[in-house]
């Protein structure tokens, strides 16, 4: 569980968010979708603990992280897979994963927990790709990448940070799919994403960001049911996709 709790955070001195509150339980998708600068990034960026709350609660399962050192909160449960990628250039696939499942990483957390075999096993095209340099992939593979140096942190709760954007929408696809499959496993996942159609198809529940503030935050299926306050909300057309089947992920196995 995640729940975070009136958080206050911001750069220099200024407030971004203001008295933000989510709870995402164990095996649910939380999207937050929110206009440019809305504070989506700070929010992911404060729980992972690389901008500091200056007020308001952080927890993972109960445990109180807000103020920890961003090793500390990953230690506790929390994976990122942030904005962008930042996959190392010059490192190989094969160093970024040998990194992410450094020995103090590898406790698990009750179950068999992630190792590099079985990421690859996940996403296979990551196993022919192992001596090539993060220059050197696809944003598909580097977005492969991102998570599966996220999941060897053997995370609880998974933060992606619009981790469909820049990929064709073949691929986006293909990652929502992976994402619905790990939360059907269990894990807890905050999504921001930048499509709202994708974020009510794929997400449980999904809440809105305007400076920095929750202004709304419902389950998906009541949002797929009325879609017109949420679209009106982010100047988008409504639009009413299909409820998403929770499943477990498919291999990913072809070209990207
Ligand atoms: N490192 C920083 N230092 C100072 N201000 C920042 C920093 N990062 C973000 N901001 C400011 O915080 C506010 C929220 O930015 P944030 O990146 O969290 O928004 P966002 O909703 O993720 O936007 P986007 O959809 O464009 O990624 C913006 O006004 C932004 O300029």
């Amino acid at each position: 569980m995640l729940t975070v709790d009136r958080l206050c955070a911001g750069y220099g001195g200024g407030i971004v968010l203001h008295e933000v509150s989510l709870r995402v339980r164990p095996g649910s998708i939380q999207a937050v979708v929110g206009r440019n600068g809305a504070g989506k990034s700070t929010l992911v960026h404060t729980i992972a603990g690389l901008v500091r709350a200056s007020s308001g609660r952080i927890e993972i399962g109960g445990v109180h992280v807000a103020g920890r050192q961003p090793h500390r909160i990953a230690q506790s449960g929390v994976g990122l897979v942030p904005q962008g990628r930042r996959v190392f250039s010059r490192l190989t696939v094969a160093e970024h994963l040998h990194l992410a499942a450094a020995p103090w990483r590898a406790r698990t957390s009750g179950g068999e927990g992630w190792t590099v075999a079985r990421t690859l096993e996940l996403l296979p095209r990551l196993a022919v790709r192992l001596r090539h340099r993060g220059c050197e992939l696809s944003g598909g593979e580097q977005q492969m990448l991102a998570i599966a140096r996220a999941l060897l942190g053997q995370p609880r709760v998974l933060l992606l940070d619009e981790p469909c954007e820049g990929l064709s929408p073949d691929l986006a696809a293909r990652v929502r799919e992976l994402v619905n499959g790990l939360a059907a496993d269990g894990l807890t996942v905050l999504l921001v994403e930048q499509q709202l159609q994708h974020a009510i198809e794929l997400a449980d529940r999904v809440a809105v960001l305007e400076y920095g503030r929750v202004v709304y935050d419902r389950p998906t299926a009541e949002a797929r049911r009325d879609p017109a306050p949420l679209a009106a909300m982010l100047s988008v057309a409504a639009v009413a996709p299909p409820p998403a089947n929770r499943s477990t992920p498919r291999l990913w196995a072809d070209t990207p």
